[in-house]
Order: structure tokens, then C-alpha cells, then sequence
């Protein structure tokens, strides 16, 4: 309780008054203060932590969708033993998938009625449980408006009276008689959904590799509760959004080499055409070895090697367009991915580092050896048709700007420290000073200035050179050495397709890869960024943990989690998992573990659910509550200005309004 003595300097009293035409008297203010101190007694809410999602929406939704198992555990511990596992399979199918559910039970069920009747009583039981750690307010916020008021009624019903129990089941019978059951639960499950995950945290990567990143996108716009910790694929695409041409080369290179031309051409409405028809021209007797599309999507020959010419044309332009960025911009120091100028046209050979390699490949029409960088007419033409699609394409602009608009560079949520990959580091664990736009940063300072240009680069007026430098910057991020998002000496994609030896495909990664398994370095880094080291921790992405190999997701005794578990069908013969979600409940932190997720079709129709296991544990003895978390932090300065409102009325020194 506020105890001062006399008035408030004028700074405060203009607060208060403020204040005070929000809570116009000591009752309102008093009823305030009961009700924000009681919400910082409930337990936590719970936060779910994903990252390299790489386009598979389909894995990632049901992730969404069972709460990463929570639910699944939650209805055996609800239910036990008095429900079959084949009924705790079904409901819990219902709960993800409701309205496919309902249609295969309206096919299959003879006493619909009876069976509405028992899981709309499951249901509520379930919601009961999931929603008791939050305040009716919020809950109440969460509630679909049609039912609001019906479900507020089940959710408190607690059937203590006979004259009671018979009003919830008349309750449910009407709903039942009004045909209004379906509806009705698919308002619960969702609810149940919604209200497992109170925070979500992607830590980077949505984008490449996978189908559906656009569908991954509409899913997080509408979520109801996420940041998103940009990972270096996402920023090429909001780069090639910007207009970036290396960066849209990159990003249509990365999409025919996995095939991915659907979330090009349907989702984003990119017109590829001109792309197409200048490679199946310039390319036509080249069977394009080294870029045959790559994954389990079945295609035609045509469109194999179609894709396959698609994909060597492209790439060849984004080596061209990089090249022009690296001559602009000494200050990235990037010569060294010089690469074009350096083939043996007559040899047929390249030089890397000063050492001569074959090339497995030297069909290059477009290339002049006098001026490699530049764009042929033809391709000048592709350039100029492809980069107006993107920039003109309003889904993608869309998705950009959620991007930007719920997306950073970095987060510090609950004394967790978020980003996709590491902060730059010299070999003796110090954060290494990087000279960024002319001024020198370390850690902190160094990516809240990237993140600045990353807006910039974006927003700023086109064709303005403020916005091309920042643009160029946006590349650098995506592959330079000092990009927190990147962080490996050089990204070695030439090296990949034309060269046979493996060791120039090596990609050497920042010291900080190696020295985050120590605990000091972790503290180290997490002071850095103002944080308490021997409590926080830091949540990474970006390098796929090979469980495979023994690796674990934990480092530096459980200061760090690395959670790229491979959502990526690409990427899991590396891992071994499918994905890793990181959850942080009242009780503290689990790490669980996902196999692969065959298909929403056999999820549904054969209830199969992602296996999922928990891997490790870090739990508290006492129930962590919101007054421990940021909000609570924010709770309890409004309480403080509140409790000075009501001495300030109390004491005569504001009017009570009416
Ligand atoms: O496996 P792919 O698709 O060939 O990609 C390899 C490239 O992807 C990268 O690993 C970057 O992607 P990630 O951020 O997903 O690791 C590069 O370092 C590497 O050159
Ligand atoms: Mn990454």
C-alpha cells in the first residue's frame, strides 16, 4: 500500500489525473487493484518455442493444433482410466481437427444425439481444466461471440445441485435440439487449442526448403499470441520483397531446387513465365546435371527438366547480381565469393582461395568471360518481370509485413533471450566488435542496428539510395560472415553445385557455435543483453541438432536450448526427429521431441498423432506465477500508480468523479 505524505510532484499529478477519469473513485480504483493483484497469483501462462518450421504447415499446424502433446496428456489425466484409448484417441482428434472430425462421425455414428451429449460433457470437462489458470476476463476474451455467454455458464458449472445439474444438461439438450451442436464444438475445441498455447515463439526460418511457408504465414497472422525471431531465410525473403534482386534470385534458386513452385505461383501470384521460357530457350540441350529438383515430389519429366533449367538459370543470375553487391560494397569484404571471374573457361576449371578445382559443369551461355556479372538483355528482361511480380505481389507484401510487423531481430520474453542464430563472437568468448554502415557495435547495440536497416530497407521511398544500401545490407544478412543470422565465414552455394570435392563445401561457423556450450559464455552473453545470467536462457535455431549423432538440444548445463529438431522433411535424416518445441509452463521448462508427421489425411482418418517426448526437464519448485513474468512486472507498476491514485483520494488531493 502506497504510504506518502502530502502531494505529488506535478509530473505524477498530471499521471494520476489522467488516471483518475479511468477509475473515477475509491471504489473503482480499489476493485481494480483486488483484481490486477489476484491475476498475479495464477500460474503462468503457458509459451510454446518452435523454429526452422522451412514450409511444413502441415506438421507445424498439428504442433498447433495438440499443443505439442499437452492436450493428449491433458485428456489422459483428465479422463484415465473410465475412457478407452480409442475414445481418448477420438476426442483428441475432434479437439484438433473438429470439423473434419464431425463430418466422419456424422457418417459413421448411428446415435448422434447420444454422442453429441457425451462429448459436449468431455469437452466442457477439458475446458474446464485448461482454462482454470486464467482470469474469466481473458477467457472470456477467447470466447467465440455466438456462444460466449453459454459456454461462460458450462465453464463455471459446477453441479453441486440437483436444480443446477438440470440446467446445464437442458442447456446442452437445446443446443443439441437447435442443431447447433456442430457449431458448438468446434467453439470448444478451438477453444481448448487456444487456450493450451498462451504465447508463441518462433525462433526463424518459416520460410524454404518445404511446401507451405505462405500457408505457415496465414496461420501466424491471425494467431492469436506470437513473436516471431526473423531466422537469415526469412529476411531473403523480406529482402526480395523489398525488391532485392540477389535476394529473389536467392529465394526462387532455394524454391525450383526443392520444387516449391506452388507457393510462387498460386500463393504468392508470382508469374514465373519469363523465367521458364528463357531457360527451356537457353538452356535447352543441357540436361542441367547439377540441378535436378531435389525431394519426394513426383513430377513429370517435363517438369523435371523444365524446373531443372529454371533452377540453373536463376542460380546463374543470383551469382551475377551477388557479384555486383560484392564490387559495391568493399566494406563486406566479401571478394573471396568472387567466383564467376575466376573460371578457366578454356580449362574448365575454377580457382577457390588460390587453389584450381574442375568444374563439373561448363555450359554457361549467358556468361561473358570479359564481364561476368553483367546481365545478358535476355536475362536483364527475366530480372525486371520477376522483381515487379514481387514487389507487386499483395499476398507477399502481406506476409512480409507480419513479418515485420510481429518479427525482430531478437526478443526477451520472461528472462528468455530469442534468436535464430548467434551473436558474433571472437574465438576467446568475447562479443566481437563489428563495424556495421561505418560505426562500430558489439552484441546488443549490433543487432538492434541491423534491425533498424532491415526496417529501413523495407519501408523507406523506392529508388532512393538510402533504400538500395539497405537492401545490399539485407543480402549481407542473409550470407555474410558477420550476420547474426548467418554467421558461417561464407555460404559455399557455387562450391555445391560445381565443384566435386566436398571440402570446398565446408562452411566454417562463428566461434559462437562452439563456445555456446559453455556456461560462461552464456552468462557471459546474456549480461550482455541485460539480463540476470544465473536464471535466463537463451533459445537458438538455425543449426539442425544431429540427435542422430548424440547431440543434445541442451547446452552450457541447460543455459541454452537449441531447438531446430528438423521440421524439415530435408533436414531429419540429420536430426533423426521431426522438430523440437520448447515449452515453458508454471511449472517450468520441457523440451519434447516430435516424429515425423505422416499427413493431415491419415491424422484424421487413422487418428495418428505425432509421437512426442519429453526430453528434458528443468522444473521449479514453486509454481512460477504471473507477478513473476514481465507481465506481472507491468502489473504490479499499474497497481503502484494505482494505489497512489486512491491515497491521492483518500487525502483529498484528487475529487473523486462520479
Ligand atoms: O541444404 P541446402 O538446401 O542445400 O542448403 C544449404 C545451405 O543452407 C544453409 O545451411 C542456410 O540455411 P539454414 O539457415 O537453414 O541453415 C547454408 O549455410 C547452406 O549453404
Ligand atoms: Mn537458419
Amino acid at each position: 500500500m502506497y504510504s506518502g505524505s502530502g502531494s505529488f510532484p506535478a509530473e505524477e499529478m498530471k499521471y494520476l489525473k489522467l488516471l483518475s477519469n479511468q477509475y473515477k473513485n475509491i471504489n473503482s480504483a480499489a476493485t481494480e487493484i483486488i483484481n490486477l493483484k489476484a491475476i498475479l497469483n495464477l500460474p503462468k501462462g503457458t509459451e510454446h518455442f518452435v523454429s526452422d518450421i522451412h514450409g511444413e504447415a502441415d506438421s507445424f499446424s498439428h504442433v498447433l493444433r495438440n499443443a505439442s502433446g499437452v492436450i493428449k496428456n491433458q485428456i489422459s489425466a483428465i479422463f484415465g482410466e473410465s475412457l478407452r484409448s480409442s475414445e481418448k484417441k477420438s476426442l483428441a482428434t475432434l479437439i484438433y481437427y473438429p470439423e473434419q472430425k464431425l463430418e466422419k462421425m456424422a457418417e459413421a455414428e448411428e446415435e448422434m444425439a447420444e454422442w453429441y451429449k457425451i462429448t459436449l460433457h468431455r469437452l466442457v470437462k477439458i475446458c474446464k481444466v485448461v482454462s482454470s489458470k486464467y482470469t474469466r476476463s481473458k477467457v472470456r476474451k477467447a470466447l467465440p461471440k455466438e456462444f460466449a455467454y453459454i459456454i461462460e455458464e458450462l465453464l463455471h458449472e459446477n453441479s453441486a445441485s440437483v436444480d443446477k445439474d438440470m440446467y446445464y444438461t437442458e442447456i446442452i439438450h437445446t443446443i443439441i435440439d437447435l442443431g447447433q451442436a456442430d457449431r458448438f464444438i468446434v467453439a470448444m475445441c478451438n477453444l481448448i487449442q487456444r487456450l493450451a498455447i498462451d504465447q508463441l515463439h518462433v525462433i526463424g526460418d518459416i520460410y524454404d526448403r518445404g511446401p507451405h511457408a505462405a500457408r505457415i504465414m496465414d496461420i501466424l497472422a491471425h494467431y492469436h499470441s506470437v513473436d516471431i525471431q526473423w531466422g537469415n531465410h526469412d529476411i531473403a525473403w523480406m529482402g526480395a520483397a523489398a525488391g532485392c534482386q540477389a535476394l529473389i534470385c536467392n529465394v526462387l534458386r532455394i524454391q525450383t531446387r526443392y520444387a516449391n513452385l506452388d507457393t510462387i505461383e498460386e500463393d504468392y501470384g508470382i508469374n514465373l513465365l519469363p523465367l521458364a521460357t528463357f531457360a527451356m530457350d537457353k538452356y535447352a540441350g543441357d540436361p542441367c546435371e547439377q540441378f535436378k529438383p531435389k525431394g519426394d515430389e513426383v513430377l513429370s519429366d517435363k517438369d523435371f527438366n523444365m524446373i531443372a533449367k529454371m533452377h540453373k538459370a536463376i542460380s546463374i543470375m543470383q551469382w551475377k547480381m551477388e557479384g555486383q553487391i560484392i564490387k559495391r560494397r568493399p566494406e563486406f569484404r566479401m571478394e573471396n565469393r568472387l567466383l564467376l571471374d575466376k573460371i578457366d573457361f578454356e580449362k574448365g576449371t575454377v580457382l577457390v582461395d588460390g587453389v584450381e578445382y574442375p568444374m563439373n559443369d561448363m555450359n554457361f551461355p549467358t556468361i561473358d568471360p570479359k564481364d561476368p556479372y553483367k546481365l545478358t538483355e535476355e536475362e536483364q528482361e527475366v530480372m525486371d518481370k520477376v522483381k515487379s511480380s514481387f514487389v507487386n505481389s499483395e499476398k507477399l507484401q502481406q506476409h512480409v509485413r507480419v513479418l515485420y510487423h510481429k518479427g525482430s531481430m531478437y526478443t526477451i520474453f520472461n528472462s528468455n533471450l530469442l534468436f535464430h542464430g548467434g551473436i558474433p563472437m571472437n574465438a576467446d568468448g568475447t562479443l566481437k566488435e563489428v563495424t556495421f554502415r561505418g560505426k562500430k557495435y558489439i552484441g546488443m547495440e549490433y543487432l538492434d542496428a541491423v534491425e533498424r536497416t532491415m526496417r529501413e530497407g523495407y519501408f523507406n521511398k523506392a529508388h532512393t539510395e538510402a533504400k538500395r544500401e539497405c537492401m545490399d545490407y539485407i543480402w549481407y544478412m542473409w550470407c555474410g560472415e558477420d550476420s547474426p543470422l548467418f554467421g558461417k565465414k561464407k555460404m559455399t552455394t557455387f562450391e555445391r553445385y560445381f565443384i566435386d570435392d566436398k571440402t570446398t563445401h565446408k562452411e566454417e561457423k562463428n566461434p559462437y557455435y562452439t563456445l555456446r556450450n559453455e556456461e560462461s559464455v552464456c552468462e557471459h552473453v546474456l549480461e550482455a543483453f541485460g539480463l540476470d545470467p544465473k536464471s535466463s536462457h537463451i533459445v537458438n535455431g538455425h543449426v539442425p541438432v544431429k540427435v542422430v549423432k548424440g547431440e543434445s538440444p541442451i547446452k552450457a548445463n541447460g543455459r541454452l536450448f537449441v531447438i531446430d529438431g528438423g521440421f524439415s522433411k530435408a533436414y531429419q535424416k540429420e536430426t533423426g526427429i521431426a522438430g523440437y518445441t520448447l515449452i515453458y509452463n508454471s511449472h517450468g521448462m520441457v523440451l519434447v521431441s516430435h516424429e515425423p508427421f505422416v499427413s493431415t489425411d491419415r491424422a484424421i482418418a487413422e487418428e495418428k498423432d505425432i509421437l512426442s517426448s519429453t526430453v528434458a526437464l528443468q522444473y521449479t519448485q514453486d509454481r512460477i506465477r504471473v507477478k513473476d513474468t514481465d507481465i506481472g512486472k507491468k502489473l504490479q507498476e499499474s497497481i503502484a500508480e494505482l494505489e497512489k491514485l486512491l491515497y491521492a483520494y483518500q487525502n483529498g488531493i484528487i475529487k473523486e468523479q462520479q
